[in-house]
C-alpha cells in the first residue's frame, strides 16, 4: 500500500499541493487527472523523490519514505519524452541499467518482458529507427527490467495515435496485473484515465476533487468541477462521434 498523508508543497510561496491524502493498494493502476498547472507532475515527482515534500508523509508498505533519497526508494519513472539513448540499440537501451546490477533481472526475465511488450523484432534497431509506440515500449521495458516497486508514467500515451494508444494501454494493464505492480499515471485525458485505471485521482488547484473507481466518478461526480471538466468533455466527444454516424439526427437535437 502506498499512503500519502497530508502532503503540502509550495513553490515560491504559492501553494501547489494542499493537504493531500490518499491510499493506493498494491498492484492498482491509478491515474492522476487534472487541468494544466493543477499539480499532477509535482505530485508524481514528490512520490518519485525528485522533489522534496514541505509537509506530510509518504509511506510504502508501512515504511516511511518521506526523506528516503530517490535512488533508495526503488520507484521508477518513464518520462514523457522517453529519454532513451539515441546511439544505442533498443536492446542496449533495455538492458542498460543491468550493466552494474545484473542480478536484478535474469536473461529469461528480460526475454519475458521483451515478449510481453512485443519488441522481439526491434531489438537490434537504433532508437531513430523506431516508431513512437515502439520507443514507448522500449522505455517501458528499460524501466521494468529494474523491477521497480512502483511504476510512474508521465503522460505515457499523449504522443501516440489511436490504435497504438489502445495497444500500449492494454500492455500497461497486462504488466500491472502480471507483476502486481502499482502504476501511477499522469494524464490530462479523461477518457484515458477512466478506461485505463482501477482508480482515478482528480485534482484541481492542488486539492483532491475526487478519488474513486471510474464507475463511481461517472455515476456520482463529487462536485461541479468533476462534472464540468471530466464528464462534459466526454459527453462532447460522444456527441461528435454520434454526429459522424447520424448527421441528420444530430442536427435535429
Ligand atoms: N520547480 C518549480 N518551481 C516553481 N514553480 C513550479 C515548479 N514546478 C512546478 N511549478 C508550478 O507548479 C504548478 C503545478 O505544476 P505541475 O507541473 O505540477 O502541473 P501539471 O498539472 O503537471 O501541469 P501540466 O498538465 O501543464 O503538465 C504550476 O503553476 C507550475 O508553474
Amino acid at each position: 500500500m502506498l499512503k500519502l498523508e497530508h502532503i503540502q508543497k509550495s513553490f515560491d510561496g504559492v501553494h501547489i499541493l494542499n493537504d493531500l491524502s490518499l491510499e493506493i493498494p498494491n498492484g492498482e493502476i491509478v491515474s492522476i487527472l487534472g487541468p494544466s498547472g493543477s499539480g499532477k507532475t509535482t505530485l508524481l515527482n514528490l512520490i518519485l523523490g525528485i522533489t522534496e515534500i514541505d509537509e506530510g508523509r509518504i509511506l510504502f508498505n508501512e515504511q516511511d519514505m518521506t526523506h528516503v533519497p530517490m535512488e533508495q526508494r526503488g520507484f521508477n519513472i518513464v518520462f514523457q519524452d522517453y529519454a532513451l539513448f539515441p546511439n544505442l540499440t533498443a536492446f542496449e537501451n533495455i538492458t542498460y541499467g543491468l550493466k552494474n546490477k545484473p542480478q536484478i533481472s535474469s536473461p529469461e526475465e528480460v526475454q519475458e518482458l521483451v515478449h510481453l511488450l512485443g519488441l522481439e523484432k526491434h531489438l537490434e534497431k537504433r532508437i531513430d529507427q523506431l516508431s513512437g509506440g515502439q520507443k514507448q515500449r522500449v522505455a517501458l521495458a528499460r524501466t521494468l527490467v529494474m523491477k521497480p516497486k512502483i511504476l510512474l508514467l508521465d503522460e505515457p500515451l499523449s504522443a501516440l495515435d489511436g490504435v497504438i494508444k489502445e495497444s500500449i494501454k492494454e500492455r500497461i494493464k497486462m504488466i500491472a496485473k502480471e507483476y502486481n505492480l502499482t502504476t501511477i499515471i499522469v494524464t490530462h485525458d479523461p477518457e484515458e484515465a477512466l478506461t485505463l485505471s482501477d482508480r482515478v485521482l482528480i485534482i484541481n488547484e492542488g486539492q483532491i476533487s475526487q478519488y474513486g473507481k471510474p464507475e463511481d466518478i461517472m455515476n456520482q461526480p463529487s462536485c461541479d468541477f468533476v462534472q464540468d471538466f471530466i464528464l462534459n468533455q466526454l459527453e462532447i466527444k460522444r456527441r461528435n462521434i454520434f454526429a459522424l454516424f447520424h448527421p441528420m439526427q444530430e442536427q435535429m437535437v
